[in-house]
C-alpha cells in the first residue's frame, strides 16, 4: 500500500495550479453517452483514479474512449450494452450517473447498485423518483437496478427533489435532454458542477435553462451530438491548497481558483484572519499572524461545502479558541476526527456536531485516510504537526487529487510518497478502492 510521509513545520510559498474538477468531469463523461453523432472532446480532464473508472464504465458499454494529455475523446455512436457491472460501479459511486443517459438514449439501463461510501448511506431514491416520473419502470433485484422506458421514449415531467441532490439533479437533467416535452426540476442542486454539465449538454444541442438556480427547465430534443468542452477548475482542490497556505503560516498563489465558487470558504478564512486576494487568474492566500477559530456549518451550494469540512477542521485545531463544526449533508463524515485525535487533536463529537479546541500542538503519528477528503485533511494537519506523520489509505486521496504530494513539495513542503513493491508483470491491474458500507437504495 502507498503511503505519504510528511515532516511538519515548513511554511509553504509559491504557486500551485489546480486541475479540472473531478465532480464536473465525471457527469460530463457520463453525458457523452448522449452524443449519437460526432465526437466529444473534453479538455482539462484530470488524471485521477475516478476518471479512469468512469472511462472504463463507458468502454464496457462499447463506447470508444481515448484519454491523452488531460483530453478525453469520446465517440458514442455505437453502444453495445445498457448494463454497467458491479465490478466497475462498486469502485465509484458516480458510475451511477450513466443511468440517466442510457435510459434516454436506449430506453433501458441495468446498473449495479452503487455502494454508500464511508461518509454515509447515500441513497439514490431521488434519482429513481425522477426517472419514474419521466415514464420509466424501475426494478430492483440481484444487486442491480433495472429501468425501462414505458412507450417509445421518456417524457417530460415536473420533479420536486426532496433534497437538493447533486447527483439526482445531474442524472435527471441528462435523462430529460432527450425526453419528449419539458422537464422541470424543482429544488435542484445549484453547484458550479451542475452549471458546467448544463453548458456541456447545451453545446451538444440540449436546451437547458436555469442551471445554477433551484429551478431547471429542460426542453427535450430529438438527438444530441458530441461537443468540445473545457472542464471548470476544481474548487475543492483549490480550497485544500488555500488551507495548506493558512495552516503553515504560508503564502500561496492558487492558479485557476475561481473566487465565486469558493465564496463561503474565502469568507470563513477571512473571518479567521487569513488574507485572500483575487485576480482573474487565481487567488493569493496569506496566513495572518494569529488565526482565530470560527464555527462552520456545511450546506448545499452556495453554503459551505461538505467536501471542505475535514480540511477546515484541521485548520481550526491550530487556530485560537474553540470552534464548532456542524455537518448537515452526510451523517457519517467525522471519521477523520479519530485520526486527528491520534495527532493530539482535541475534538469532541456529538451526533452531527464537533467541538474543536484550538491552539493544539499537533504531533506526527501513523494515521489512515478513511475517505478522500479525510485523507487530504490529514496531509494538511501533518504539514502543521511537529515531527513525522505517516498516512496510509492513500488510494482514497488519489481519487480526487492530482499529484498532491508533488505539488505540495514544489511549494516547500517536506513530503514524500512511498510506493509498494512493484506488481509482477503477470498480475492483473491493481484494484481500485471499494466502498465500506453495503449498497443501499432506500
Ligand atoms: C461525484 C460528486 O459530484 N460527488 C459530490 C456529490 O455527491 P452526491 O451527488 O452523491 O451527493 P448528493 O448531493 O446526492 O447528496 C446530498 C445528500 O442527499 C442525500 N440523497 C441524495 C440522493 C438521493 O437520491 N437521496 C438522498 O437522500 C444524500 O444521502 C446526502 O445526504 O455531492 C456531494 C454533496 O455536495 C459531494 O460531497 C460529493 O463530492
Ligand atoms: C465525497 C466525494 O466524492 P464522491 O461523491 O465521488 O464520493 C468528494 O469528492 O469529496
Amino acid at each position: 500500500m502507498s503511503k505519504i510521509i510528511v515532516r511538519g513545520g515548513r511554511k509553504l510559498s509559491g504557486r500551485v495550479k489546480v486541475s479540472g474538477a473531478k465532480n464536473a468531469v465525471l457527469p460530463i463523461i457520463a453525458a457523452s453517452i448522449l452524443g449519437e453523432e460526432g465526437e466529444s472532446v473534453i479538455h482539462d480532464a484530470p488524471p485521477l483514479d475516478d476518471v479512469i473508472v468512469i472511462n472504463k464504465v463507458l468502454q464496457s458499454l462499447g463506447i470508444q474512449i481515448d484519454y491523452k494529455n488531460e483530453t478525453i475523446r469520446v465517440r458514442a455512436q455505437r453502444i453495445d450494452t445498457c448494463e454497467a457491472s458491479y465490478e466497475l460501479v462498486r469502485k465509484m459511486r458516480a458510475s451511477f450517473l450513466v443511468m440517466g443517459p442510457l435510459l434516454a438514449r436506449l430506453g433501458h439501463a441495468r446498473i449495479s447498485l452503487p455502494g454508500g461510501c464511508a461518509i454515509g448511506t447515500r441513497p439514490i431514491d431521488q434519482h429513481l423518483k425522477g426517472f419514474e416520473a419521466m415514464g420509466a419502470d424501475i426494478e430492483l433485484g440481484q444487486g442491480y437496478i433495472e429501468a425501462r422506458v414505458r412507450g417509445k421514449r421518456l417524457h417530460g415531467a415536473k420533479i420536486y427533489l426532496d433534497v437538493a441532490s447533486v447527483g439526482a439533479t445531474e442524472n435527471i437533467m441528462m435523462a430529460a435532454t432527450l425526453a419528449e416535452g419539458t422537464t422541470i426540476i424543482e429544488n435542484a442542486a445549484k453547484e458550479p458542477e451542475i452549471v458546467d454539465l448544463a453548458n456541456y449538454l447545451n453545446a451538444m444541442g440540449a436546451v437547458i435553462r436555469g442551471a445554477g438556480t433551484g429551478i431547471i427547465r429542460i426542453e427535450g430534443v430529438e438527438r444530441l451530438r458530441g461537443a468540445v468542452h473545457t472542464v471548470i477548475p476544481d474548487r475543492i482542490e483549490a480550497g485544500t491548497y488555500m488551507i495548506a497556505a493558512a495552516i503553515t503560516g504560508g503564502d500561496l498563489y492558487i492558479e485557476g481558483a475561481i473566487g465565486d465558487h469558493l465564496a463561503p470558504v474565502i469568507s470563513k478564512l477571512q473571518e479567521m484572519g487569513v488574507t485572500v486576494d483575487e485576480d482573474e487568474n487565481g487567488l493569493r492566500v496569506r496566513a495572518g499572524k494569529a488565526l482565530k477559530s470560527v464555527d462552520v456549518k456545511t450546506l448545499p451550494y452556495p453554503g459551505f461545502p461538505t467536501d471542505m469540512q475535514s480540511q477546515f477542521m484541521a485548520l481550526m485545531m491550530v487556530a485560537d479558541g474553540t470552534g464548532i463544526v456542524t455537518e448537515t449533508i452526510f451523517e457519517n463524515r467525522f471519521m477523520h476526527v479519530e485520526q486527528f485525535v491520534n495527532m493530539n487533536g482535541q475534538i469532541k463529537v456529538d451526533g452531527r456536531t464537533a467541538v474543536v479546541s484550538g491552539n493544539t500542538k499537533l504531533k506526527g503519528a501513523k494515521v489512515c485516510a478513511t475517505d478522500l477528503r479525510a485523507g487530504a485533511a490529514l496531509v494538511l494537519a501533518a504539514l502543521a504537526a511537529e515531527g513525522d506523520t505517516e498516512i496510509s489509505g492513500v488510494h482514497h486521496i488519489d481519487r480526487g487529487y492530482v499529484e498532491l504530494a508533488e505539488r505540495l513539495r514544489s511549494v516547500g513542503a517536506d513530503i514524500s510518497r512511498v510506493e509498494p513493491e512493484p506488481i509482477p508483470e503477470t498480475s492483473v491491474e491493481p484494484d481500485l478502492p471499494i466502498f465500506a458500507v453495503q449498497p443501499t437504495w432506500a
